[in-house]
């Protein structure tokens, strides 16, 4: 491999990452990368490792050696101090991070944000170890411009929804809603990483994702997860596309979201690995502004991206509408529009999303219908054969 360089021009060091929650969707792409274009070593800690299995075996990869996996529980696990002491960088990707779960399980959500994610920060602080912590985009919750009325003209200013790291409020719905368990504890967890580097000197960099999307995201239920599971949307409407059920939109698929391609996304956090020093004491938000849509403009664009790969024909009437409480149950709540700031990303990492919605959803569905395609259409057709 060619010297490789960081961004002020200075020979990348080999170092060792302790990735916790490797073996998830966010997880695999960033190994994958690290294993195809760095030299870096990973210490992969989770409790699966589907994701990931193609970078674990044959022992006859070219990067055999230098990917590591331990089954554990970050839960409840006395090697977890150790694998951080052994790695010079530690990245925490564990997490529930699935919107189905925060209103129905918000102990556990709770638990696996904040209370599962302090020993971690602890380690970190106590061995003077670096660490990048996932958070969300959730944690801006609502925009202030949601609060004005549906005719304000102060709704199209950007001061009213662009969410800044350094000047945005938190904006959360009221405890009943418990929606916002996730985002509250995602919170609470990036004010004490602040505060371990502001009162302890705790090297740290905080990741805000906005809805990174791409292949191997959550699971097909009743394929590679359960029947009954709601995963993130872009799973959710997979699966009714490769079903040929109509896509359902909550709520009349009002919400707007920015999409940013996984693979783009990931060169974000290839460089604040290898830039410690414009990434340490940074909060960033990971995400592209020129990739927004409604919910249901999502749902229109993926059924005629799907129709292109797939070759099959989109039905007649490709959506439904359904109630948040029907789709979700009780508690449920909604951010309604999420608009990335990139000026700290940009000054700092010179990092620019590049892929259009419509080019991230082709190569993902093309993924989706390649993997997923032929195993639905045997399990639709097994209740009959039997
Ligand atoms: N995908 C996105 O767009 C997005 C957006 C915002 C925030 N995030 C954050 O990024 C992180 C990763 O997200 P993802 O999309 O890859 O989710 P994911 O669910 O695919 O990955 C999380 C991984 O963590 C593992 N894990 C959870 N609890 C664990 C524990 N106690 N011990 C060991 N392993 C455990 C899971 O098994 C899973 O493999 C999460 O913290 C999430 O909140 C992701
Ligand atoms: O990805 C992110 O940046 C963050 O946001 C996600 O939250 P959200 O975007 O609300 O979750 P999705 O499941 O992707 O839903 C997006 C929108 O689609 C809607 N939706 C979802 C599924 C469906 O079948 N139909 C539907 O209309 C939801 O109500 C929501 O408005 C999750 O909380 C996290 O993974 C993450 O922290």
């Amino acid at each position: 491999m060619a010297t490789r360089t960081d961004l002020d021009g200075r020979p990348i060091k080999p170092i060792t990452i302790c990735m916790i929650g490797a073996g998830g969707f966010i997880g695999s792409h960033l190994c994958e990368k690290l294993m195809s274009e760095t030299p870096h070593k990973v210490l992969a800690l989770d409790v699966y490792n589907d994701k990931i299995k193609h970078l674990l075996e044959p022992d006859s990869l070219p990067w055999a050696g230098r990917i590591q996996f331990h089954r554990l529980n970050i839960k409840h696990d006395s090697r977890l101090e150790g694998l951080i002491k052994m790695a010079d960088l530690t990245i925490n990707l564990a997490a529930i991070c699935t919107p189905a779960d925060y209103n129905t399980r918000p102990l556990d959500t709770i638990y696996s944000n904040f209370i599962d994610a302090l020993p971690v920060v602890k380690y970190c602080s106590e061995n003077n170890k670096r660490l990048i912590h996932f958070s969300t985009c959730e944690v801006y919750g609502k925009t202030i411009g949601s609060f004005l009325p549906k005719d304000s003209p102060l709704r199209q200013d950007p001061a009213y929804y662009v969410l800044k790291e350094d000047t945005s409020p938190c904006i959360f719905g009221s405890i009943e809603k418990q929606r916002w368990s996730y985002a509250c504890a995602k919170q609470l967890i990036e004010r004490l990483i602040y505060a371990e580097g502001a009162e302890n000197g705790l090297e740290f960099t905080i990741v805000r994702p906005f809805n990174w999307i791409g292949p191997r995201m959550d699971f097909i239920p009743g394929i590679d997860g359960p029947s009954e599971g709601v995963p993130r949307v872009l799973a959710c409407f997979s699966n009714n596309l490769l079903r040929h059920e109509p896509l359902k939109l909550v709520d009349g698929g009002q919400s707007q979201r920015t999409f940013v391609y996984i693979k783009d996304a990931i060169e974000a956090v290839l460089l604040m690995i290898e830039n410690p020093d414009r990434a340490n004491g940074h909060i960033f938000n990971v995400g592209n502004p020129n990739n927004e849509v409604t919910v249901r403009q999502l749902a229109e664009m993926m059924t005629k991206v799907y129709a292109k790969v797939s070759g099959e024909p989109s039905l007649d009437s490709p959506t439904v509408d359904i109630s948040s409480k029907e789709f979700y149950g009780e508690g449920y709540d909604d951010s309604d529009k999420r608009i990335p700031d990139m000026t700290i990303i940009n000054k700092q990492l010179g990092w620019n999303p590049k892929t259009s919605l419509w080019d991230l959803l082709e190569s993902t569905l093309t993924y989706q219908h390649r993997t997923y395609a032929e195993a639905i259409k045997k399990s639709i057709a097994k209740p009959t054969a039997s």
